[in-house]
């Protein structure tokens, strides 16, 4: 029997990966036209500072987004704009009737809120603030203004001129896919927004691009084939650079949405990128049609101390899958297997790579060519190296942030009043390494009551998806927050958690959260929150104690003039009864007053003593509590001495600690 021919629509297909990206955007973060606006910004700016933190640069970004009208579109893309001629043919039109409706509705919401405003103030105001900025995206969506051009200019690396086309126009190509830390990863961001721009405005990317003492710009406009998943260059230049500037500015026009909660977001997004890269310096300008709707903000750089950059590293033994292992075979120059283990591989010496070969057994030798071993021979080396025990990477090659930079940056944005941070040991996963730093902070500005969290990996903020993320579910239910003396449901609690690694467990291409089925990093991030945690309590005793204090001294003037008073009275007036006049014979404090001995000011003088010395032994105490005695709470600070003969004095008590200095 012949074989039936397929049904139509049953037919053998093969797509791109560019088709596929286009046909599954949301699995790239790009949902609807407001997240679509949101991701492009992100994916350029993340591209921006990878390309700066890889030469080493402080990061100047600048930002821009631009509302495009409908009519300017058309007038980019050459198409004739048309007034409408049957109003009624549109999805925004509104019958007379309707508009009527809306408008009473309209005027009954803003009385409305004029009412709650004036009885509670800023709440209502903001509020209303919001219905204002609804009512605004209304008009924008009638005016056309859904469309935005967005240009972000580094002082990064710049891009080889012959590399550009695949870079930013074949989707799945970048120059990030090696054993790093880096932002980027897939080698699809940059692609995602011009697919989308294709999708909706059908306009190209323009690339200007130099890499450092390159005496050329390179000039590009190009869009993406994406049925071929190929660039396809519409213009290509090489410019004259006579600064001798470096970097690149990438521009891209697409349908969006920057109003109510989209707004929020980028802007959230560029401060929280501020606080964890206080090193750079991030200008962000909206360019609206209607010039009052602009923005213009600088988030400015704090300081000039950047992390060192992140390294290559090499790929661990434990990490490897078999398809890897067999493309590491193919591609090693290596000539000899002990050579190929102990190159390729990270934490094999030559010694145990010799050690490994005798064990794989199955005719393998320490002489035998990688290139040279059966499929067989690959898959008994794949199992060996899951097998084998090695020492963990070394975390070396990574680049955390630094407590220094994270709590500038906290400190920077958000002002609190209390902040602790902690930076954890390098911990592995998957043999890859992974380093997880935090800050917890109370009080300060644009904190809500409650848990405030903010979530980085590998230096991105992440906004979206916090309910499934392993730092928000850690914070809010695996930490006995009052063990500190937090109330985390109405203090202004800030939980920053910055993860670093080569390879950030993500949920999907979108980087937008991290996974909370890692027992690691569950186990990281809990020990790195924690330790904040206990120190905010150590803060806040220290700072209950200080408060005590100062209390005190607030009442000595007036303590030491009553007690002052009473002593005068006592030596005006003869003691009557035997209990006074035995006090009055040991001590005679009368007589010291009327001899002028003691004065007002002594007694004030020696109660300040008392609270200073009170204050001292609790001081120690409270240290020696915190685990001083053990080693817990005590740090080791080498000074030199400033002459060869030193004499070491006492104790020196402070409020806070106890400062013992030791031959
Ligand atoms: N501003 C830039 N400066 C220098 N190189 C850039 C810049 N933007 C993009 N590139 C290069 O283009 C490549 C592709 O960028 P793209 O955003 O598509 O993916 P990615 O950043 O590698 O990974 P991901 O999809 O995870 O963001 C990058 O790997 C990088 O080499």
């Amino acid at each position: 029997m012949a074989p039936k021919a397929a049904k139509k629509g049953d037919e053998l297909q093969q797509k791109s990966p560019a088709e596929f990206f286009a046909d599954n955007k949301n699995i790239a973060g790009f949902d609807n036209p407001g997240k679509c606006l949101y991701t492009t910004v992100r994916e350029l700016v993340e591209n921006a500072l990878d390309s700066a933190e890889s030469i080493s640069r402080l990061p100047e970004i600048t930002i821009t987004i631009e509302e495009v009208s409908r009519a300017r579109l058309n007038a980019l893309r050459g198409v004739e704009h048309h007034d409408r001629i049957d109003e009624q043919l549109y999805q925004d039109w509104e019958s007379e009737d309707a508009k009527r409706r809306r408008l009473v509705k309209e005027a009954k919401e803003q009385m409305r809120l004029v009412k709650v405003a004036s009885k509670k103030g800023e709440a209502a105001a903001a509020a209303e603030g919001k219905a204002a900025e609804a009512r605004k995206a209304k008009e924008g969506v009638a005016r056309g203004t859904l469309f935005y051009k967005v240009t972000v200019k580094d002082n990064g690396s710049g891009m080889p001129h012959g590399d550009i086309p695949n870079m930013l126009g074949r989707v799945l190509s970048g120059t990030k896919y090696g054993v790093k830390q880096t932002r980027g990863k897939f080698g699809l961001g940059a692609k995602m927004a011009l697919i989308w721009s294709k999708m909706t405005t059908g306009l190209p990317f323009t690339i200007t691009s130099a890499l450092q003492r390159q005496d050329f710009r390179s000039a590009y406009i190009l869009d993406i084939d994406i049925h071929k998943n190929e660039p396809n260059v519409h213009k290509e230049a090489r410019l004259p650079n006579p600064g001798g500037w470096h970097g690149t500015e990438l521009s891209v026009t697409i349908e969006g949405n920057f109003a109510g909660a989209y707004k929020g977001y980028i802007l959230r997004y560029l401060r929280q990128i501020a606080v964890i890269t206080p090193y750079a310096q991030f200008s962000f300008r909206y360019v609206a049609e209607d010039p009052k709707a602009s923005l213009d903000l600088a988030f400015k750089r704090r300081t000039d101390a950047m992390p060192p950059a992140p390294m290559v590293t090499k790929h661990h033994p434990s990490s490897v899958d078999l398809e890897l292992v067999k493309r590491l075979v193919v591609a090693t120059d290596k000539k000899n297997m002990v050579a190929f283990l102990s190159k390729e591989f990270d934490c094999i010496t030559r010694d145990l790579a010799g050690r490994l070969v005798e064990e794989m057994r199955s005719g393998v030798q320490a002489d035998t060519p990688p290139c040279k071993m059966t499929t067989q021979q690959v898959v008994r080396l794949h199992q060996l190296l899951h097998e084998a025990r090695f020492s963990d990477p070394s975390g070396n090659h990574l680049s955390p942030a630094g407590e220094y930079n994270l709590r500038l940056g906290v400190m920077k944005e958000l002002r609190p009043e209390l902040i602790a941070t902690h930076s954890g040991d390098v911990r592995v996963f998957e043999g890859h390494a992974f380093v997880v730093e935090a800050a917890v902070s109370v009080g300060g500005r644009n904190m809500k009551p409650g848990l405030n969290i903010y979530r980085f990996a590998n230096r991105i903020p992440l906004l979206f998806e916090a309910g499934n993320d392993v730092i928000t579910k850690t914070a809010a239910k695996r930490i006995n927050w009052a063990a500190y003396k937090i109330n985390h449901k109405a203090d202004k609690v800030g939980v920053f958690v910055s993860i670093v690694s080569t390879k950030i467990p993500f949920k999907g291409a979108g980087k937008e959260y991290v996974g909370d089925d890692v027992d690691e990093m569950v186990a990281a991030v809990k020990a790195a929150i924690m330790s904040c945690g206990a120190k905010i309590a150590r803060q806040q005793a220290a700072r209950e104690h200080q408060l005590r204090k100062r209390n005190l001294t607030k009442y000595i003037p007036n303590t030491a003039a009553a007690i002052f008073a009473v002593l005068e009275s006592m030596a005006a007036a003869p003691a009557k009864g035997p209990k006074r006049r035995r006090l009055q014979e040991r001590h005679d404090v009368p007589a010291l007053v009327q001899s002028g001995e003691v004065t007002e000011a002594l007694l004030a003088a020696r109660l300040a003593e008392h609270v200073e010395r009170i204050d001292t032994d609790m001081a120690l105490e409270y240290q020696v509590q915190q685990g001083l005695a053990a080693g817990a709470a005590k740090k080791e600070v080498y000074l030199a001495p400033a002459t060869a003969r030193t004499k070491y004095g006492p104790d020196l008590h402070t409020a806070a600690c106890v400062v013992r200095l030791l031959q």
